[in-house]
């Protein structure tokens, strides 16, 4: 294989919307994100650490879905690596002048070998940083994009694609047969810019975003519950096991999901060990044993190709998480000296 492009970290995504307005909504008065330029088509989004032009574009149009996932590269050179990268992987791809996304240079936008449109970019616009604008910030203050989530059917298959791009496992779920559930991948040092999520796809499971404070997180659900519009929490707040993330889960009007994510760890050093959590123990994906809701499993964003068209979902072959789990997480058990706990009955 060529050399792979130096990817940095996750950097942005375009969601399609049905209702402009209301996803104005949703992102800028109850998540708090950041207006950089806004049109009767599109509005270009960021958190407040943010300096590059957007992390978020939110597009009208008339099914919900994902346009790109979109990673920065640490050079302009590495543009020309990652077009030679994806043409021997023999996929298709597209050179996009500078300004083909407002506020992002030149860029190399590719249908990845899991179907997802993919985009490799390193000059962008720069826009103010609002990193101490305290005069700004709502109480929800979102910092920075900090991962996507992608629903794949090949675990294995998808960490061996982002390992060629350089990407490490920081945590995965695993049973004792050797079926892999899924996987946690980084970049930047961090537990994960990409995981991978065993089920039909590909499809975006969720985008997050980080903040500095679990007061934060618990705001958000505070201003969402005064909306009268509790119904937008989906999963959470809570504790991960893998990550050990305090953590929201919220479904913007489409649907698509944003999780909300603070206090993972450092995963810089080049000895970092991998955790390998057992699919049946009842605390990871929540630490306090909280069974996951079975919409969290089933539920997914489709995702565009490069012509805007939906893709075909290629089906799981092998089990699924919330199958093995019995329901979301009953009878799951969490091992210990007292011997087996078993999870709640959902
Ligand atoms: O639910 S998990 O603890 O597996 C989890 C960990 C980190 C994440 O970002 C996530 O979405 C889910
Ligand atoms: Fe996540």
């Amino acid at each position: 294989m060529t050399t792979p492009p130096d990817v940095l970290r996750c950097a942005y995504t375009e969601l399609v919307v049905t209702d402009l307005a209301a996803s104005r909504a949703f992102y800028v008065d109850v998540l708090g994100l950041l207006v950089t330029y806004e049109d009767s088509e599109a509005i270009y989004l960021r958190a407040f650490e943010e300096y590059l032009h957007h992390s978020l574009v939110l597009r009208r149009g008339p099914v919900p879905a994902v346009a790109v996932l979109a990673y920065r590269v640490r050079a302009e050179a590495d543009l020309a690596l990652a077009e030679a990268y994806y043409r021997e992987l023999g996929v298709r791809v597209e050179r996009r002048p500078a300004g083909a996304t407002r506020g992002i240079g030149e860029a190399v936008r590719v249908q990845d070998p899991l179907g997802f449109p993919v985009e490799f970019f390193h000059h962008a616009e720069h826009t103010e940083r609002f990193t101490q604008r305290y005069d700004v910030h709502g109480a929800g203050a979102l910092s920075r994009l900090d991962h996507f989530n992608v629903t794949t059917p090949d675990v294995p298959a998808a960490r061996a694609y982002y390992e060629g791009l350089g990407f490490r496992v920081s945590e995965d779920i695993r049973d004792n047969e050797g079926t892999v559930y899924a996987a946690w991948m980084f970049r930047k040092p961090t537990v994960h810019d990409v995981a991978l999520t065993g089920g039909d796809g590909p499809r975006l499971h969720h985008l997050a975003f980080a903040t500095h404070e679990r007061h934060q997180i618990l705001h958000i659900c505070d201003h969402l519950g005064a909306l009268r519009r509790p119904e937008m929490i989906e999963r959470g707040p809570g504790r991960h096991g893998v990550s050990n993330a305090f953590y929201l889960y919220v479904r913007d009007p489409d649907g698509h999901r944003v999780e909300i994510y603070t206090h993972d760890y450092y995963t810089g050093d080049p000895d970092n060990p991998v955790i390998s959590w057992d699919v049946h123990d009842n605390q990871r994906r929540d630490w306090w044993g909280n069974p996951v809701v079975p919409s969290w499993y089933a539920e997914a964003s489709a995702v565009l190709d490069l012509d805007g068209n939906p893709q075909p979902l290629v089906a799981r072959a092998e089990a699924r998480e919330a199958d093995v789990t019995i329901g979301a997480d009953g009878f799951s058990y969490t091992a210990g000296e007292q011997g087996f706990k078993l999870g709640q009955q959902v």
